[in-house]
């Protein structure tokens, strides 16, 4: 079972994994993704279109557009490597998270990776929108405090 990898975290998740609605383990805030890039555990993945990227994107992210997220998620960790020039992730990862615009996409890309096997796969419903609205706020109150 998933647990034999002895994965840190295996139990929280395997009881949740499967056995819940998407939007309940299936969503990351903009809180917890902070957090996660704070800590450098997040394999982050735009499923946008490449020229919706061109007006930004959350740093550090790979693009794979929705279209592609299946046949790129069938490739091997090789092939996946060569063309998004990141590690593929792997099926029991946690950190694996999909954003678009609003989450609509996003949440059509988390339900093709679960049904590939990427059980703990999430989606950041919020969105690049929501992160910009987030990160301008940061930005106005970092301002007000200098
Ligand atoms: O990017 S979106 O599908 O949420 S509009």
């Amino acid at each position: 079972d998933q647990c034999d990898n002895g994965a840190d975290n295996c139990d929280k998740w395997t009881k949740t994994s499967n056995s819940q609605p998407l939007n309940t383990d299936g969503v990351v805030t903009y809180e917890q993704l902070k957090l996660m890039m704070s800590t450098g555990s997040v394999q982050l993945v735009d499923v946008r279109e490449p020229d919706e990227l061109e007006a930004g994107f959350i740093p550090g992210a790979s693009n794979i557009p929705l279209g592609e997220v299946e046949p790129a998620l069938r490739l091997s960790p090789d092939q996946f490597r060569e063309r998004y020039g990141v590690t593929k992730p792997h099926r029991e990862d946690s950190d694996f998270v999909l954003y678009c615009t609003r989450g609509i996409r996003s949440l059509t890309a988390l339900e093709t990776a679960r049904s590939l096997g990427y059980t703990r796969a999430r989606h950041y419903a919020g969105g690049f929108n929501e992160w910009l609205q987030r990160e301008d706020l940061r930005a106005e109150r970092v301002e007000h405090e200098t």
